[in-house]
């Protein structure tokens, strides 16, 4: 599998404010790069921290690129994941309607009553991991369903992990220029922090656009 990390940060590192609401980084030219990758990618990953703060679609929003998956058999929107050990994506949540395949993985932490009640809600429930999701378990999961190609989209707890846990091969930020600041405020890449074995990148791209700048990234020596 093929994972590819994307981002909107600040030039101070921010992927939202304090509160952790949603924050528009992008502008119109890099949310169409955006639904570029979506369109490449077999699923789109995200957290529950993410779904609860919020509640995405992650669906295609060019009808022209859901046409051409559609022309080359393959489903027109890509499936959503989310990473949600004990299953708190609300029933209701966007993620879960119809529009496309929705991929829960939960832990053995989720109770079977509440897996229950997602798949009910239309979700396909993936227990990888304890307490926590396992990435590699749970990627390796999806693999076996058949993604090629996953996208991630955040948010900075799931970014962190998912570099913790060696699946990454590339990444892309989008640094837009503004300042948010405060110390609470989720960065790209959050959870406990590396202290020796820092995940090395190799810039392969520098492009301008709106306002900002999108660095591109391989990921060096991927375990
Ligand atoms: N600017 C952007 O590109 C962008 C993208 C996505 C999200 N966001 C923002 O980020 C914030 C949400 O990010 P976040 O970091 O709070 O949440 P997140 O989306 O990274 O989800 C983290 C949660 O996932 C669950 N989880 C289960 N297993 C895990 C594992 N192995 N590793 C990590 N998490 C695991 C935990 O409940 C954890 O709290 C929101 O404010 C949202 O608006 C911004
Ligand atoms: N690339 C990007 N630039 C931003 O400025 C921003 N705030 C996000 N945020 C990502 C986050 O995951 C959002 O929730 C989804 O971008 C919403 O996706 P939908 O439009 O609902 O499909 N992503």
């Amino acid at each position: 599998m093929y994972v590819v990390v994307n981002a909107a940060q600040s030039v101070d590192g921010k992927l939202s404010t304090r509160r952790r609401e949603q924050l528009r980084i992008s502008g119109e030219e890099d949310f169409d790069r955006v639904d570029r990758i979506r369109a490449a990618a077999d699923a789109v990953l995200v957290g529950v921290g993410t779904v609860l703060a919020d509640d995405p679609h992650l669906t295609l929003d060019e009808e022209a690129r859901r046409v051409e998956r559609l022309r080359n058999g393959r489903p027109g929107d890509p499936a959503r994941v989310v990473v949600d050990s004990t299953g708190r994506t609300p029933t209701d949540a966007r993620i879960l309607d119809d529009a496309a395949t929705t991929y829960l993985l939960v832990s053995a932490a989720a109770t079977p009553e509440r897996c229950e009640e997602l798949s009910d809600a239309g979700a396909e429930v993936i227990v990888a991991g304890e307490e926590r999701v396992d990435l590699v378990e749970g990627t390796g999961a999806l693999a076996e369903a058949g993604v090629d190609r996953l996208m991630v989209e955040g948010g900075g707890e799931v970014i962190y992990s998912c570099f913790a846990a060696g699946v990454v091969d590339e990444l892309q930020v989008y640094v837009g220029s503004l300042v948010v600041g405060g110390r609470d405020a989720p960065t790209l890449a959050d959870g406990e922090g590396f202290l020796e074995e820092f995940p090395r990148l190799d810039l392969t791209g520098i492009e301008r656009l709106d306002d900002g700048v999108v660095l591109s990234y391989d990921v060096e020596d991927r375990s």
